[in-house]
């Protein structure tokens, strides 16, 4: 058997991403590992890549698509819900009377000229900035990815994945299958064992979104998540971000470039009104139609 355990751990992130009972994926896992022992076959060449292979036997299983658990949150209550929040910096007021509601299942997009608050209003939602007016309150656990800083120098993919896996209550071999799993997701199929300091300044944030999904937070609060991402990586994001949402997630996402507004159920243009008294910010726009 030529065996590959990088290539299991990730099959096994993968079955879990999809829902598997532990049960099913231990017995999957031993199944697999079989066969390969005994066609003394490369995983890779016998079952393809692990998510393909992870969705064919889901697909076999018949394991429904969506946690229950989730399901049943998404008819109660929404995950986010911020209402009349303003932010004032000295005599500016950067943001005034704004509200957002996300349930799960749902992809709200904030978007607005450079300065007129995104990340501002997104910290705020993550509780890691105070608003001067309004409330926040979120339902679940929150996964934040601020625009960079979320990584260290020093540690490889794997040892992030285990850290952060660590504080969300995954076990070592979990998180990086999990981790593993999510970077095949963004079109980086194997996270070289180096450390963050060398990889390129795309793979380097694909590292903080991965960090940010690790053990499915139940709200995503993405700002411009993508940057330096090449153009398959870019439209995978979005794939996986309709995915997170499909799976139960309520997600935000902060974003400059409007070519994929069509995948967010509420789009928030937080760019001030020429014609709005000064100040005054925080304008909505149903589905698919363009902000300015
Ligand atoms: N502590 C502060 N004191 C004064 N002004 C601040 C402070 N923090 C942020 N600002 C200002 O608030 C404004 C909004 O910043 P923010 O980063 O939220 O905007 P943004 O819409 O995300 O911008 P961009 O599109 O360029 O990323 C900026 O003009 C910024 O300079």
């Amino acid at each position: 058997m030529i065996d590959d355990p990088d290539w299991l751990d990730v099959l096994a992130g993968e079955l879990r991403l999809r829902g598997l009972p532990e049960d099913q994926v231990t017995r999957v896992l031993g199944e697999t590992r079989a066969h390969l022992w005994d066609a003394g076959e490369d995983p890779a060449r016998a079952f393809g890549t692990p998510s393909a292979y992870a969705a064919a036997v889901h697909e076999s299983l018949g394991t429904p698509p969506i946690p229950a658990r989730r399901k049943v949150v998404r008819a109660e209550a929404p995950r986010l819900q911020a209402t009349g929040i303003g932010k004032r910096h000295g005599r500016h007021r950067l943001l005034h009377d704004v509200d957002l509601t996300v349930h799960a299942g749902e992809v709200a997009a904030i978007v607005g000229a450079n300065g007129c608050g995104k990340s501002t209003f997104l910290r705020i939602c993550a509780g890691v900035e105070r608003a001067h007016a309004g409330r926040v309150v979120v339902r679940g656990s929150i996964g934040y990815c601020p625009q960079g800083g979320g990584t260290s120098d020093f540690l490889t993919p794997d040892e992030h994945f285990v850290l952060v896996g660590a504080g969300r209550g995954l076990g070592r071999d979990r998180s990086r299958g999990a981790g593993r799993a999510l970077a095949e997701h963004l079109w980086w199929p194997r996270p070289a064992p180096i450390a963050a300091a060398r990889l390129s300044g795309g793979t380097r944030q694909k590292l903080e979104v991965i960090l940010t999904a690790l053990g499915d937070p139940d709200v995503l609060l993405l700002d411009e998540p993508y940057q330096g991402f090449d153009r398959d990586s870019y439209m995978y994001f979005w794939d996986r971000v309709r995915e997170w949402a499909n799976e139960g997630r309520a997600i935000v996402v902060v974003t400059h470039l409007l070519d994929r507004l069509e995948r967010a159920d509420t789009v928030v243009d937080l760019t001030p009104s020429p014609h709005a008294a000064p100040g005054v910010r925080g304008r909505h726009h149903p589905k698919g139609t363009q902000p300015r």
